[in-house]
């Protein structure tokens, strides 16, 4: 399945997304969008807050819509700014994405695309936690 990411509808539907971004403090609206493993996508965009801390990145959006709509692994995520930009996902947001897509989850770079393990390498997840001893 994941030779045949389609990025461009992938892209568009981040970029649709994008559009109901709250962001007025950074003025920087960001969209997201994901292909989970059941052919579904998944859709996020950024809302901000007064108390700026506070703000919730696009992904947030996306993998509570994952998890609201049936859960699933995703495979395939792309993220774009207000310029129709390429976006990598934050420090943080690398590890909500990895807690369900593994380090398989395919992410769209402007080199092309990168597995999670090659932008989050030694990645801390749900396999630390069930190791026994
Ligand atoms: O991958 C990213 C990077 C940034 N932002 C948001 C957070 C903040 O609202 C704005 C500026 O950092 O962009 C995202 O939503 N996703
Ligand atoms: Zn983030």
């Amino acid at each position: 399945m994941s030779e045949h990411i389609q990025w461009e509808p992938l892209r568009e539907a981040a970029a649709e997304a994008m559009r109901y971004a709250y962001a007025p403090y950074s003025k920087f609206p960001v969209g997201a969008a994901a292909l989970v493993d059941d052919g579904r996508v998944v859709t996020g965009c950024n809302v901000e807050n007064a108390s700026y801390g506070v703000g919730l990145c696009a992904e947030c959006g996306l993998v509570s819509e994952l998890q609201r709509t049936g859960g699933g692994r995703l495979v395939a995520f792309t993220c774009v700014d207000g310029h129709g930009e390429l976006l990598m996902p934050c420090g943080r947001c690398r590890q909500l994405l990895y807690e369900f897509g593994g380090d398989d989850l395919l992410v769209e770079t402007v080199d092309g695309p990168k597995t999670m393990t090659e932008i989050l390498p030694y990645a801390f997840g749900p396999q630390d936690l069930s190791r026994s001893s």
